[in-house]
């Protein structure tokens, strides 16, 4: 279980998250949805250890996380993955495609070409949009690369905050695919964030609304 209990965000004087509670299952796939601010993307940054709330606390698989972004222990990092609404902001620029994918293993040092070879083509990339830096590819093919980059290191949990939002309806359809194959041979949880009710009634196995904005 990824487990947030009692979370409390604040940005400023105002609460963007009062004492919220929140468990992602292994094995399912639970859609967050409700009106535009009402923070559904805060949660999913408290849930991918990138965002530190000022009380409460989150637990992967029973541990509990005491540090937060880069401090977090490895172990624990690698086992939430985040993939966000714009890819653009998400990536070196500097990369190719290739690089982009590879990167979470690298950095790991569990280097493994065929793995992100294999990713790169149930995403959708053909070879030629690998040797591609992120300028020279569309919105899709990025966000492909994201999603690719995102399985690499095989996580546990996966966060997709409104991650085919800004994606024409073919893209989302694939890229919805590729996640649920891989939550079926993984047994991993996957959290759906979304403001589109009608995504998640097809996505998810339950989903939950955030009413407050
Ligand atoms: N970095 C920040 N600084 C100040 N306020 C912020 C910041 N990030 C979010 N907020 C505020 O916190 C609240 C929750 O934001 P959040 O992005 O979590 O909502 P959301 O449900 O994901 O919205 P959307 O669907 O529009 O992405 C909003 O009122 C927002 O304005």
């Amino acid at each position: 279980m990824l487990e947030a209990r009692e979370i409390t965000v604040r940005y400023g004087r105002q609460a963007a998250l009062d004492r919220l509670s929140f468990t992602l299952e292994p094995g399912r796939t639970t859609g967050l949805g409700g009106p535009s601010g009402c923070g559904k993307s805060t949660l999913a940054r408290v849930l991918s250890l990138m965002l530190r709330p000022a009380s409460g606390t989150v637990t992967v698989d029973g541990r509990t996380v005491r540090g937060w972004r880069q401090r977090a222990p490895r172990e624990l990092r690698t086992r939430v993955a985040l993939v966000y609404q714009q890819p653009r902001l998400a990536v070196d620029p500097r990369l190719t495609l290739a690089e982009i994918i590879a990167e979470p293993s690298a950095a790991a040092g569990r280097a493994d070409p065929d793995r992100a070879a294999a990713l790169a083509a149930e995403t959708g990339l053909t070879r030629d949009l690998l040797t591609r830096r992120p300028h020279e590819v569309s919105d899709g093919q990025l966000q492909r690369a994201c999603v690719a980059r995102a399985l690499s290191l095989e996580p546990r949990y996966l966060i997709c905050d409104e991650m085919t939002t800004m994606l024409d309806a073919s893209t989302q359809a694939h890229l919805v695919a590729v996640v649920e194959a891989y939550r079926e041979r993984s047994g991993a949880g996957v959290l759906a964030v979304s403001h589109d009710d009608v995504l998640l009634s097809r996505w998810a196995h339950r989903t939950v609304r955030f009413d407050r904005p």
